[in-house]
């Protein structure tokens, strides 16, 4: 049973992408006994799980086998994670401080993350970690999956560096086409890559600038810079975040930023995945970077956001890909 804060890592990427590979480094590493893990098998036979099993003995296990994690209605989900939370400790082993939950290349990582928004009784710090497969790279980006599974992580570990190594030299680049608001994790050394990817999420955002001439990597895939004209109320801010969701729906991908509101001393943190929003606080670090908000979209219209209400607060600069580039090369320049 555990007392304290769970670091709750959802760890998706698309089919084959190397998420089983990476979560069997997990459990050898030293730091797997405060560690537990959910697998989701989608209708697979359970190969995953029992090659989890291989590496982590000790670490508690629970398999959903009966369909995709996001399609789930019931609380499968939720009545796994209270009973891993509620469990005794094998003797020996300390508290649980970790529950990673591998979901089917195929999941929508929405749902899974609404599903998680529902046990708010256990204390629990949501991440999620996607992989990026070197030796396919931006190929499956056209996969709707794909694309949302990137699209809200927090973190991108580039997989399969020993197969593709040059493609590891520009997995930075093409992780921040991606979501430019990830922490891209490329590293040739699967030690150093395990603790960084599942290391407890704090102040979350990474202290630095969107860089503006970043390219698209998906055709149907957009993204926008919006900077605040300045300080608001939280009023305001809220309604239009809410109206941004309630626009475009299920095209919304992500939306991450920091804002300066009138009523609170230090920027605000606001952050969704799909249109479930992660409640703001208030930034702690020292130095944050300007003001902004980066709203990842698919087959958003041009405009679109301009015409949300409040209007006027924010300037807006669109990073959309070019509909007739060459696959491969869909290059686009922010637009101010
Ligand atoms: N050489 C090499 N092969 C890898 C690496 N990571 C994964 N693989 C291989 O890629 C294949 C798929 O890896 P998995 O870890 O099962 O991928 P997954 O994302 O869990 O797959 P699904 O659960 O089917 O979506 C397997 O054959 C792995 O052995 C890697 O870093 N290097």
């Amino acid at each position: 049973m555990s007392a304290g804060i769970i670091d709750f890592f959802v760890l998706t990427g698309f089919l084959g992408s190397g998420k089983t590979s990476l979560l069997r480094d997990v459990l050898t590493a030293e730091t797997a006994s405060d560690t537990a893990v959910i697998v989701n098998e989608a209708g697979e036979v359970g190969l995953d799980g029992v090659l989890l099993r291989e590496s982590g003995d000790d670490v508690p296990m629970a398999m959903l086998s009966n369909g995709c994690v996001c399609c789930q209605v019931g609380s499968d989900l939720a009545f796994t994670i209270d009973r891993l939370i509620m469990a005794p400790r094998p003797d020996g082993l300390p508290p649980l401080r970790r529950i990673v939950l591998e979901t089917s290349g195929l999941s929508m990582p929405g749902p899974v993350l609404r599903q998680l928004a529902t046990l708010a009784e256990h204390r629990m710090r949501v991440a999620v970690v996607a992989t990026y497969d070197l030796t396919r790279g931006l190929d499956v980006a056209t996969f709707e999956e794909a694309a949302a599974q990137w699209a809200a992580a927090h973190r991108i570990v580039a997989t399969k560096a020993d197969l593709a190594p040059r493609a590891l030299v520009d997995a930075p680049l093409a992780i921040a086409q991606l979501n430019p608001v990830a922490e891209a994790i490329a590293d040739a050394d699967r030690a150093a890559v395990v603790p960084t990817a599942f290391a407890p999420l704090t102040a979350s955002l990474p202290l630095r600038e969107v860089a503006s001439d970043l390219t698209a990597a998906h055709p149907r895939l957009a993204l926008c810079l919006v900077r605040p004209r300045g300080e608001i109320a939280y009023a305001d801010l809220a309604s239009w975040l809410d109206n941004v969701a309630g626009r475009l729906g299920e095209r919304l991908l992500r939306i991450k930023g920091l804002v300066k509101v009138h009523e609170a001393p230090r920027p605000l943190l606001v952050e969704s995945v799909g249109t479930v929003f992660s409640p703001p606080r208030q930034l702690t670090a020292d130095k944050p970077p300007a003001p902004f908000i980066v709203v990842i979209a698919r087959d958003i219209v041009r405009n679109e956001l301009e015409q949300v209400e409040p209007s006027g607060l924010f300037a807006f600069s669109w990073r959309e890909p070019e509909r007739e580039a060459a696959k491969g090369g869909i290059r686009a320049e922010w637009v101010t």
